[in-house]
């Protein structure tokens, strides 16, 4: 939005109200809102640019609001259609925004009702488009504040788009498709894979140790400021996105490749237990990020800017392939993913997926592994990409992954062998302790050469 249609919109000879508390982390709020939904830009990208002149607290409110507006957005529009008897014009979309992040703040969030309800009233005075219905948003979230929880407890709607609960039904029944859609409403605990010995980085960071060697942190804050990361002793990254460098278990010696590596999460792994790791990636300003990454973590690989639907090099002993994907399983950190991606995606992003699992397969030595995962819960995405590929070579077959493997739970096994995990696992009574990104990882061995039977 351009600074010009932020200006007051009407000249008032009356003496200006004192500019509400919070106004700009609202504003940057519903400003990150508008830039999901107007540009299709991703909410971290947006919230990084519009949030840039406010201190750390402020900060994190606007991120908070902002994340939870598009978290509970089903819940909200839901609530809004309830009680908004004429939907606001198109011109004057932007009031639809201020009343969804307003309705966020009073149900979802430790904010006072008038001061969520204030300052979207502010907000709308802003913009000539909006001002005019500065009564009706103040009416609308006061009735939610009064009516709001109980209409929702009535109502029990869905906070993701209906292709995602459809196609989560389809895979996985409706009984767990609606569990994984409540367990997407709860904010994600930090994980962190540390270099060595968790249990002296969960003591320090005041952290728990997950069964897959993960530290687990809940409210941790700034992550850049907590012991450790300075010195390079751990890295942000989910558990279950720990998981499929693991099924390599990489060793020194081993000639791995991490096709699709940037920032550089398994890399690091890889890297960590000794292999010599080439990092493939397509994106020049990724591969910067991995570079820092590994440098701040004391790690070393050789970084390729390739597509890795023609990466040439090997053969290797392992190659890794953490396809690009739809994300669908980080929703929980990435609320904004339920929302900015369709089923054309998946699509498009399937076909990428297959020529690239097709290409790597031929990187891989005799008797050596393939890995395949992506933190996807569309198992077109997963499960259909390693079926399309077994189908087509016949020199390939999977090695299941096995309960206890590197504290893989059984319940995390689907009945080929294969990982794939759900937010609903790893429960805890404490929801913001609990659950996992939803990953899919397979492990394949190319038949033949030293290794075979
Ligand atoms: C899921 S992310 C990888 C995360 C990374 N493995 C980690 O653990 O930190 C997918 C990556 O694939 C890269 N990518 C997308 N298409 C690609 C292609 N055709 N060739 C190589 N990399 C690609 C993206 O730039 C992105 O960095």
């Amino acid at each position: 939005m351009s600074e010009s249609s932020r200006r007051p919109h009407a000249a008032s000879n009356r003496r200006a109200a004192p500019a509400q508390p919070g106004l700009a982390v609202r504003r940057a709020a519903a400003d990150a809102f508008d830039a999901v939904f107007v540009n299709g830009r991703p909410l971290e990208e947006a919230l990084d640019r519009l949030t840039r002149d406010l201190d750390d607290r402020d900060r994190a409110l606007a991120r908070m609001i902002a994340a939870t507006t598009l978290r509970r957005l089903g819940s909200l529009r839901a609530l809004l259609a309830a009680f908004v008897e004429k939907p606001l014009p198109e011109k004057a979309r932007r009031g639809e925004t201020l009343l969804l992040i307003g309705a966020a703040q009073v149900l979802f969030m430790d904010v006072p009702d008038h001061a969520a309800v204030a300052t979207s009233v502010d907000l709308a005075g802003e913009q000539a488009s909006t001002a005019g219905f500065k009564g009706l948003i103040n009416a609308v979230l006061r009735r939610i504040a009064r009516e709001g929880r109980a209409r929702l407890e009535a109502d029990a709607v869905y906070d993701q788009p209906d292709w995602l609960i459809r196609g989560w039904t389809q895979a996985y029944g409706a009984e767990a498709a609606g569990a994984i859609a409540r367990a997407l409403a709860s904010e994600a605990p930090l994980d962190l894979t540390v270099k060595t010995d968790p249990a002296l980085w969960a003591e320090r960071l005041g952290g728990e140790v997950l069964p897959t060697g993960s530290v687990r942190l809940v409210d941790a804050g700034n992550v850049t400021a907590l012991p450790g990361f300075g010195d390079g002793a751990w890295w942000v990254q989910d558990a279950a996105a720990s998981i499929p460098a693991g099924l390599v278990h990489a060793a020194p010696g081993m000639q791995v490749a991490d096709l699709c590596a940037a920032p550089g999460g398994k890399t690091a792994q890889l890297a960590a237990a000794g292999a010599q790791v080439t990092a493939v990636d397509r994106s020049g300003a990724r591969l910067k990020r991995l570079t820092q990454n590994l440098a701040r973590l004391g790690l070393a690989a050789e970084v390729v800017e390739a597509d890795a639907s023609n990466f040439q090099g090997g053969p290797f002993d392992a190659v890794l392939i953490d396809a690009p994907c739809s994300a669908t399983g980080t929703i929980r950190r990435h609320p904004d993913v339920a929302w900015s991606k369709a089923p054309a995606d998946i699509a498009s992003l399937c076909a990428l997926q297959g020529r690239i699992l097709r290409h790597a397969a031929n990187l891989v030595r005799p008797g050596g592994v393939l890995v395949y995962s992506t933190c996807s819960l569309e198992p077109e995405e997963g499960e259909g990409q390693i079926a399309a590929l077994l189908a087509a070579r016949t020199d390939y077959e999977r090695v299941p992954v096995l309960p206890g493997e590197n504290g893989i739970a059984a319940e995390w096994i689907n009945a080929a062998g294969e990982v794939r995990t759900l937010p609903t696992h790893l429960p805890h009574e404490d929801p913001r302790r609990g659950g996992l990104d939803g990953f899919f990882a397979a492990r394949l061995r190319r038949r033949g050469g030293p290794d075979a039977a």
